[in-house]
């Protein structure tokens, strides 16, 4: 695990533009450096506010989007469409306005898909398309994907791994069916901690009050069962970009001071 780097923002648009920014970057020198780049999305307000700073940002152009891979790190598992799933949201906010290839955007099954109401099925096939997509040099059936991005619950939950569920505790399956999820909708779809961790670099996101707590438990030593949050890392990098609300609970040992 590599220590995690912090970068406090002073508000939450401050930080969806300073994060978009570094998305932007990350995936233009991927694809100058091997052709492709590979991200791995995530739902909630914070990922949300990112993609649509990302639609705004002129600098978007600079990005090659027919070779540029999306996946997900979770979907709640409801029909395709539903303003819920975190890919309806995704699409609202920026995939509907860029040059996408949809053969490279891999949204997870919906639940009026090819798996019906089968969650479990429909995890298996997103685990099977990872492995499809992950190489020889990828030491495992994940892709190592450029940038993993996390929104960070005020539970400590990332992903669709809640504290204390099964999934938090899975250790071989790289993608598992979540039941009873206490943020609706209660049946899920999540990669795990182990794919989580197949990343070259994992991005959590947390702005606003309400994550403050689960920033400074999540960085405090707790454990990734108790606080998932906590076991998400990537193996180059792991980045924590938080507005000055979500650190306001952190020891000022954990960052450098704001300037004046
Ligand atoms: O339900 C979900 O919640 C988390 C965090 O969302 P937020 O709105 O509290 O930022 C998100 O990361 C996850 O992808 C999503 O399915």
């Amino acid at each position: 695990m590599n220590t995690p780097q912090l970068v406090v923002h002073h508000d939450k648009e401050l930080m969806a533009q300073a994060a978009a920014a570094r998305l932007i970057t990350k995936i233009v020198d991927a694809q100058a450096s091997r052709g492709t780049a590979s991200v791995v999305l995530t739902g909630g307000r914070n990922g949300n506010g990112l993609l649509a700073a990302l639609a705004a940002a002129p600098a978007r152009d600079a990005v090659d989007w027919g070779r540029l891979d999306l996946w997900w790190g979770d979907e709640r598992f409801l029909p395709e469409g539903d303003p819920e799933r975190n890919v309806t949201q995704a699409r609202e906010a920026l995939l509907d306005s860029v040059p996408l290839d949809p053969e490279r955007v891999h949204a997870m099954p919906a639940s009026d898909g090819p798996y019906g109401t089968d969650v479990e099925a429909a995890a298996e096939a997103y685990a099977a398309e990872l492995a499809k997509a992950a190489g020889p040099e990828n030491h495992g059936p994940v892709p190592a994907f450029d940038v993993l991005m996390l929104g960070v619950g005020p539970d400590t939950h990332v992903a669709s791994l809640f504290p204390e569920l099964p999934a938090v505790r899975e250790t071989e399956r790289t993608v598992v069916g979540v039941h009873g999820a206490p943020k609706p909708p209660p049946t899920r779809i999540t990669l795990t901690l182990p794919a989580i961790r197949a990343a070259r670099e994992v991005w959590l996101l947390a702005a606003g009050e309400d994550k403050a707590e689960a920033a400074a438990i999540a960085l405090s030593g707790a454990g990734e069962i108790q606080a998932p949050a906590a076991g998400a890392y990537g193996t180059r990098r792991t980045l924590w970009l938080l507005d000055s609300a979500a650190a306001s609970q952190l020891p000022r040992s954990l960052y450098p001071p704001a300037s004046p």
